[in-house]
Parts: C-alpha cells; structure tokens; sequence
C-alpha cells in the first residue's frame, strides 16, 4: 500500500477531492495515447500563442498565478547516457512523436526559438533540425529565481521525451524529472549539424565569454553567467592558469548563490593557484559552501586555510568563528534555546545551528524495518536528538493564497501549499547538488519501485525521480509550527496555529508507537527529540506519528491509511484482543458522557482523540480550559457517574499498566469542573486520574508522581494535569507533594516545548 500521508498528517483532510478538481484531472488525462495529435497547430501558431501568452503574463503576472501543482502520471526518469541514446538511430523529431507516449529509448535535440516564460512550469518554443517546431514545458526545475534557467538559442536534449495533449488542441513535450533535460554548451558534438549556424562563434575568445559572464552577473541574470563562465573554461587555454583560476572563481560565486554548493565547493578548489589574495577567497567560497551542506568540519579547513593567507579579514575569522560553534553543538548537543527561539520569526524560520545526532544510531528492528536506538542510557527530560531540516518551506498557512497546493493525480490526494513548496524545495535541492542524493534516498518510500540509479550522476547531473522524492516525502515529513510554545498558546485560546511541513532525514528513522518514550517539538527549522522517560542504552526509541484516537480501529485506519502498517504496541494488542463488542460498548458509553457534557456546558474533544497539541493540529483543542461556564455539581456527579462505568470496561488486569484512553478526556472534563469550583481533593483525584488514563498507573498504585520510569505518555495534557495537581496538593497543605508534582510538570514542559521557553508563564496564567 502506497504511503499518501504525512507524519501528522491531519493537515490535508481539508483539501478533499472536489468536482472542480476531478475535472481538471479528466481534461489533462491521456485521450489518444500513441497517435500523432490530429489537429496540430502550425509554426506560427505555436510561436504567436507563445508570444500572447509571454505578454499576458509580464502584463498582469497576478492573473496568471496557478494555484494548483499537479503531479502526473508517475513515470520512471531517464536513466540512460545521452552517447548511448545514439543521435543517429534513436533521435527522435518533434513531428514523429506520438501522444500520451514515453519515448523510450529516444532523444530530440533542438534549440529554443522563444523567450520562456513561467506558469507551474518553465514554457519554452523549440525547433528541431527538421524545422518541427513544439512548446516544451519543464516542471521541477530553478522556477523561484527572477532569471531563468533556459533562454532563447539555448541548445537543448530531451531524454525519453513525453508528448503530451493539454487539451483545447495544445500540445507539449512535458519534462518532469529536471535530469531528463540537458542544456548543451556551444560546443557540443551531439547539436545536430543543421541547427547550428555554420560560422557560428568562431571568432569568440575566452575572455569574450567571461565578459560575458560578468555582464549577466551584474545584470542578476546567474545562469547565463554560469553558461558563459562554462564556455570561458572550455575555451581558455590550459596554459593560461591565471585566467582559468579567475573564471573558476567567479564562476564558485555564481553557484554560491544558486545554492549549487558541490560546485561551489569544487570550481572555489580548482580555481586556487598560488595568489595569495585570490586563492584566500577561494577557500572562504569553498567553506562557505561546505557549511551550506552542513560540513563542518571540511568548512572549518576552508576557512583556516583562507584566514592563513589573510589573518587580517574578519568575515573569515567569523565563519571560523560560526563552524566552531556549529561542531560543539554537533558533538556536546549544547545549544541556546532561548537565543535561537530570540532570532526566530515569521521571516528568519531556518536557524544556524547543527544537528546533535550522537545519541543515537541507526538499526534494524524485529518488525518495523530500520529504526533509532539510543546509544547510551537517557534520562526522562534530555535532549535525544536535535535535528536541523533537510529542507523547510517558510510557508506557515495552509490558505496561502499566494502558494500552490499540491494535488497528486496518482492517488487524488491534495496536499497543502506548504506540501507542494516541501516537494519543489527537496526536488530542487537534490538536482543542484548530487553529494546529498545518496542518504536522502535511501529514507523509505514506502512501496514505491526504485531502478537503483536514483541519485548517481548521468551526463553530469544526478537522476532525479520526483515521484520517488514525493514518496519519500509524504513517508517521513512532519507538520510543524514555527515554536512549539506557539501551539500551546494557540491551543488554549482556541486558535489555529500555521503549520508548515518539512523533512527531517535522521528523525525520519523514529519508528510510531502509541505509548512512545520519546516527543518532539519544534523550533523554527530544528526538530527538538527530548525522551519522555528514562531510557536504557540500546532500547529502541519511537515517538507519536499523530495522537492515538482512543478507539482500536479508528486509530489503525489513520495509520493504515497513511503509512500502511498496523500498529502493535502493547496498548493496541490489548484493545485488538478486546474484540469489537467491548471496543463498542467503550466507544458508546464515551459517545453518551460527550452528549452530556456538550449538553450541559464545555466540551469533550471533538476529535474523540486525546489532545496531543505538539503534534496534532489542533485536534482536542475544545478540551483544555474550555470549562468557560459553571458546571452545576448535579451534571459533575452524573458525569462521574457515567465515567465510573466507563473504567468498568476496561477490565483488570489487562488494563492495569496501560492507559485507557476513551477515559482521558472525561478525566480532564471533571478535574477542569471540580477546579472551577474550587474543590481541592477532586480537583487532585481527576488531575491524577488524567495520568493514570494516560498511562502512569504508577500514580494510581499509590507510588507518587515521580513520571521518570512510567510507561506513560508525556503531552500538554499531562503537564497541565501536573500542575493542577501541584495547585490542589499545596491548597491541601500537602507542599513536598506539590513541590514535586511542579517539578514533573516542568520536566514535562520541557519536553513538550523542547526547552523551557514560557514555563513561568504559563505556569501563572
Ligand atoms: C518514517 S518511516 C520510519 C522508518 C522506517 N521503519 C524505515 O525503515 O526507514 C515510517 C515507516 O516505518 C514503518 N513503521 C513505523 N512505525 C511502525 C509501527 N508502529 N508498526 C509497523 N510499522 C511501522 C512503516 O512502514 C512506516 O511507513
């Protein structure tokens, strides 16, 4: 079963398919597969609607703004070397292919003949040497720049081109996988005679090209620079060292800004030569670079070397200063929460600071396929693994109207914009540099089939298969608000909080169980594990993928749904051996205590899901603090009258050590009531009861509330049932009790904030 969910997936369910959606699909869907397009436009026709379209789109770019991302049929990319597509026998013209065809095994080869211009894709006009001319659209590819990655003359390869009928007799050449297109430079021997000029170029000098190149810089206009410095390469002399050394320079600070860091990195090295000045530069280029991809270490010897040669210059001593920082949170994972949540904001969401990774490690399990291991014993509260985004879109609000969603025409699945801007980032990030391919993908993609050359280089560039990366995108990524705390405050005032999805490759290995020893929360673009328990060296560790509903089926249908597997963790093997009559009766009687309470006054959660707020989106939002009116103590006792029956079906001693989850939200629906009538002993009696349904049945035998052994689950509900409890202890006069109840609450805060930003707070409202 296809995995077509996200961890914490419930941001998609308000995108369900429409009928609007259903016919979008049904008009781009294959109606002649095979056949040449009946009705083809003409040259001038192709080219003049080209130019209608260009000139609609500078005029009033906002009316042309697609709103929808469309991922089409799933087709494997071309993984085959433009030489052995030999030009003679396999190239293809634009008038012989055929519609809805992959054409494997085949090439076209041709020149743009139009300016491009952008819709969801890069929209170009091409001639082959045939003179057929066609439009090519290219999805996947740079498409947020101003410049353009293509332009007017450029010589082009389609690899395995796909026609494809748009509808209203529109036809295209449709690239999806970025390595399927090559831009050929000049000189290229596979650029069909016929369509080059015959004089072409040939009083062009090296240098012309790197004025050239310069002029496109200083004009913004970055990947007409690279081509031009590319050129200025091919054509220097190798004597001319000097010159070379130049042009690979500039052309590093060219792909520095197009976030290409492999070349950065490689062009900075090759251009150094022995100038004291310039190869200085080129060594902070290559740091640069290599702290980009996250190397701290090779950046580090970058930026010695270039301080070395220039003790004086301080942004060299401050990015010395930045990978030092960066490698002691990397190896001791000490970090300053409270000045990285300080820098955080609506704009600044991507935080520098590394990864801390060291406690655990990578392993196989008995049944759930790889998994984490902690990799030395951990205490209830620490820091496991604090994880920097492979990649995240700063796009925090589902209704975005400036974003496109995402809507998968293989599965009808509607992702939100920040979905579809999570899936253009990770692609464009991988196609732009091929030493990050090898660990991204090998995360798992659920049953999507892989040809194993995903990612390896291919005339140049790495093998991208953006529906393999969608696989493994919807797979492993997280929701995420921009700070944790957000959600908490967003919770209790009943406000949605704006969530982005992004991915983070290490935690992606934490395996689902429903009674987890470990949490997650989030600042900015870092993901903070903290362990909910204490932890032996060795055990696995798991954390929540979304809240577990408290009924059996409910819950394994999201998991089934979402990830394909079916969950079994103590607590659903036991409430699996339960049968479905007393799984009934249990989901009845909560149906009943909701009716009451949703009569009487407050709320249970709608949802029917415990609130686990840090990683649902708001579901169980109506529980906490929703008490707004008096309850009148007759409804209170009735309430716990029901709730006693309840506790009835759960029977012993199955259910003596694990929580009874349809009980938690009338736990936490009395001990909000007694609270509001400021009775101590009943507000402690539910506060305690909300634990015990959660899990820490320790608390029920009597052994107090030291939580750092119990099996039990740690979320804002039990905190906040913590602090209640502290509240009733102290007016009880019982203070140790209290004392240690706040400590627990803490500790818990910790763990759901990720540190301890906003306890005292939070603690006094
Ligand atoms: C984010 S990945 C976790 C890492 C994964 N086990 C691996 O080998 O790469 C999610 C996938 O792990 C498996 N998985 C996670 N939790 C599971 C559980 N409780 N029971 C069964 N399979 C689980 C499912 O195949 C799920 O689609």
């Amino acid at each position: 079963m296809s995995k077509d969910a996200e961890l914490d997936g419930e941001e998609e369910r308000p995108y369900e398919d429409t009928a609007d959606r259903q016919k979008e699909v049904s008009r781009v869907a294959p109606a002649v597969e095979g056949q040449k397009p009946p009705n083809k436009p003409s040259r001038e026709e192709i080219l003049s609607s080209h130019a209608t379209n260009c000139k609609a789109l500078a005029e009033s770019p906002e009316a042309y703004v697609i709103r929808q991302y469309f991922l089409p049929k799933a087709y494997p990319p071309s993984t085959v070397p433009l030489k052995e597509l030999e030009p003679v026998k396999q190239l293809i013209h634009v008038g012989d292919l055929t519609l809805e065809t992959h054409h494997r095994g085949k090439v076209v080869f041709g020149k743009v003949i139009s300016s491009p211009y952008r819709s969801t894709g890069v929209i170009v006009v091409i001639e082959d040497e045939e003179g057929d001319v066609e439009k090519l659209s290219i999805y996947n590819r740079d498409d947020t720049t101003l410049d353009c990655f293509i332009a007017e003359n450029d010589f082009i390869a389609i690899k395995e081109p796909f026609y494809k009928y748009n509808g209203d007799e529109d036809y295209a050449i449709r690239v999806d996988h970025p390595s399927d297109l090559l831009i050929l430079e000049e000189g290229s021997s596979f650029i069909p005679e016929k369509l080059r000029k015959p004089d072409q170029n040939l009083s062009r000098t090296a240098s012309d090209d790197k004025q050239a190149g310069d002029k496109a810089y200083l004009a913004k206009q970055y990947f007409r620079a690279l081509e031009c410095y590319s050129q200025a390469i091919s054509r220097a002399s190798s004597e001319d060292k000097a010159f070379r050394s130049d042009v690979y320079r500039k052309r590093a600070g060219v792909n520095l800004l197009l976030q290409r860091f492999d070349a950065t990195e490689s062009d900075a090295l090759a251009s150094v030569f022995g100038d004291g000045t310039a190869d200085a530069k080129a060594h902070h280029l290559a740091g640069r670079a290599a702290y980009e991809l996250e190397e701290y270490e090779r950046g580090k010897k970058h930026f010695e070397a270039a301080s070395k040669l220039n003790p004086k210059n301080s942004s060299f001593k401050k990015d010395l200063q930045r990978s030092n920082s960066r490698l002691a949170e990397a190896e001791g994972g000490s970090y300053d929460f409270k000045a990285m949540s300080s820098t955080l904001t609506n704009r600044n969401v991507h935080l520098d600071n590394a990864t801390y990774s060291a406690d655990v490690k990578v392993g196989i399990t008995e049944y759930y396929g790889r998994g984490t291991f902690a990799a030395r014993d951990i205490k209830a509260g620490e820091l496991v693994l604090c994880e920097k985004a492979f990649y995240l879109p700063n796009t925090y609000s589902a209704n975005d109207e400036s974003e496109r969603v995402l809507f998968n025409v293989n599965n009808g699945r509607v992702f939100p914009a920040s979905s579809a801007a999570l899936l253009r980032g990770l692609i464009r990030k991988l196609y732009n540099n091929p030493s990050l391919n090898a660990d991204f993908l090998a995360l798992d993609a659920g049953n999507y089939p892989r040809s194993g050359k995903e990612g390896i280089l291919i005339d140049g560039v790495p093998v991208i298969d953006i529906f393999l990366i969608e696989s493994i995108r919807v797979t492993n990524c997280f929701n995420a608000p921009l700070h944790s705390l957000t959600v908490i405050h967003n919770l209790f005032s009943k406000s949605t909080a704006g969530l982005t999805t992004a991915l983070w490759p290490r935690s992606a290995f934490l395996n689902h169980s429903c009674t987890p020893n470990t949490a997650r929360a989030f600042l900015g673009s870092h993901q903070l594990v903290r362990a909910t328990r204490d932890i032996p060296a060795g055990e696995e560790l798991t954390h929540q993928y979304v809240s577990p509903g408290p009924d059996w089926s409910q819950r394994q249908k999201v998991y089934a749904d979402s990830w394909g597997f079916e969950c079994g963790c103590t607590l659903c093997l036991a409430e699996k051996s339960d049968g479905p009559t007393l799984r009934g009766k249990r989901d009845q009687l909560f149906q009943t205590i909701k009716s009451v309470v949703m009569r009487k006054g407050g709320g249970l959660s709608a949802s029917n899901a415990p609130s686990n707020p840090l990683h649902a989106t708001g579901t169980g939002a109506d529980t906490a603090g929703s008490l707004s009116s008096f309850i009148p103590t007759s409804t209170i006792r009735s309430v716990e009258r029901l709730t006693t029956q309840l506790a009835l079906l759960y029977p012993s001693p199955k259910f003596d050590a694990l929580p009874r989850l349809c009980l938690v939200h009338p736990s936490i629906w009395l001990c909000d009531a007694w609270r509001a009538h400021r009775h101590p002993a009943k507000t402690l009696k539910y506060a305690l009861e909300v634990l015990r349904n959660f899990g820490h049945t320790d608390v029920e035998r009597g052994r107090g509330l030291d939580l750092r052994k119990s099996k039990g689950m740690i979320n804002i509900e039990t905190v906040r049932a913590l602090r209640f409890a502290g509240e009733a202890l102290r007016a009880l006069g019982r203070e140790a009790e209290a004392v240690r109840a706040e400590g627990e609450a803490r500790r818990g805060w910790g763990v759901c904030v990720g540190w301890e930003g906003g306890w005292k707070e939070w603690r006094r409202g």
